[in-house]
């Protein structure tokens, strides 16, 4: 889509994005095409399912952000496709989050286009007027929650799962856009005590917040999403494409307009000693969870 092109443009990713739409797209052009994800579009239903498939637990490295933004923009822009299920292949993960060996002791340079492409994977799944629904069948905390909040509608498995924005418990200040999203999925009051403490939330109290739609026993989160696809997807689709963009316009101005200063500030924060200590710390004690 045309919008979603212009901002992620704006914002200065996916240059290596085709200006031209891509239709007449095949099942095997997606399945072959990204390291880190299987996408996969049924014509007959015009469903994909986009799959997050890095495996031990789906961290968002950014060659994997990129691959969400491409992928996500090429069904866009493909007649065949009116909805988009994401969700993971690992069992009991959506995502960890962003790739914390990634961001520590990470250069200027390289962090600048791994906060571009977490950026563009957020708008451009935030700005589709295609239909996206999160199939959510375990943990999401940081930015496995943000992908989620980028999505129309949100299934959660039951379990000792979790899932919400834990930046500030890292130490690290919330930035606008995320904020934004979470505050217009949950409301002002919950924003303001889930991000200044830096919440997680067990399932049953994500969906009391608002934060997921619904919670289910997990070998039914799929099914389910897939279930409301179906409805969501016999909408209209401009009508309903054009109310969803009417609604999310202004955060995708605001995101396209504020990139470079989010950038500036996220490049100081991320990049001061003491942030890189606490990301330090937190991979040593991840690795000695793991170890033992
Ligand atoms: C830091 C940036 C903040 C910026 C804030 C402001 C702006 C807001 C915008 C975006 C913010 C994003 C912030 C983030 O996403 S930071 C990442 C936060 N993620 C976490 O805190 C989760 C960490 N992981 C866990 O809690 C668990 O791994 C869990 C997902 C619950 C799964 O637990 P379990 O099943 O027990 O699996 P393991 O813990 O053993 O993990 C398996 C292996 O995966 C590695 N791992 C896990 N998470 C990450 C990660 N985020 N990055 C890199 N690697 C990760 C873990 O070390 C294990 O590896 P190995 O098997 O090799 O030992």
């Amino acid at each position: 889509m045309a919008c979603i092109q212009k901002t992620l443009r704006g914002l200065g990713v996916l240059r290596q994005l085709p200006r031209e739409s891509t239709v007449n797209q095949t099942y095997c052009r997606y399945a072959s095409s990204y390291k880190y994800l299987q996408v996969d579009l049924d014509k007959k239903t015009k469903v994909a399912h986009l799959t997050l498939a890095r495996k031990p637990a789906n961290s968002l490295n950014c060659d994997m952000m990129k691959e969400i933004a491409m992928a996500t923009n090429e069904l866009d822009q493909d007649r065949d496709c009116k909805g988009i299920i994401i969700n993971s292949c690992v069992p009991n993960i959506f995502s960890a989050g962003l790739d914390l060996t990634e961001l520590y002791q990470a250069k200027e340079l390289f962090f600048q286009d791994f906060w571009r492409s977490l950026q563009a994977m957020f708008s451009t799944i935030y700005g589709t007027k295609v239909v996206t629904m999160a199939a959510i069948e375990g943990h999401a905390p940081a930015a496995g929650c943000i992908i989620a909040l980028a999505t129309d509608y949100r299934v959660m498995s039951e379990g000792k799962f979790n899932i919400g924005l834990n930046e500030s418990m890292l130490g690290i200040p919330m930035n606008f856009w995320v904020k934004d999203a979470f505050i217009a999925t949950c409301g002002q009051r919950e924003g303001e005590r889930a991000l200044q403490l830096g919440q997680m939330f067990i399932p049953s109290t994500a969906l009391q917040i608002g934060l997921v739609d619904e919670v289910v026993p997990q070998e039914l989160t799929l099914p389910t999403v897939q279930k409301h696809m179906k409805q969501w997807v016999k909408v209209p689709g401009g009508a309903r494409g054009l109310t969803k963009s009417l609604i999310r316009q202004q955060a995708m101005d605001n995101l396209k307009a504020k990139a470079d200063e989010d950038l500036l500030i996220m490049t100081r924060h991320m990049l001061s000693q003491p942030i890189q200590n606490t990301i330090g710390a937190y991979l040593e004690n991840m690795t000695k969870k793991s170890k033992r």
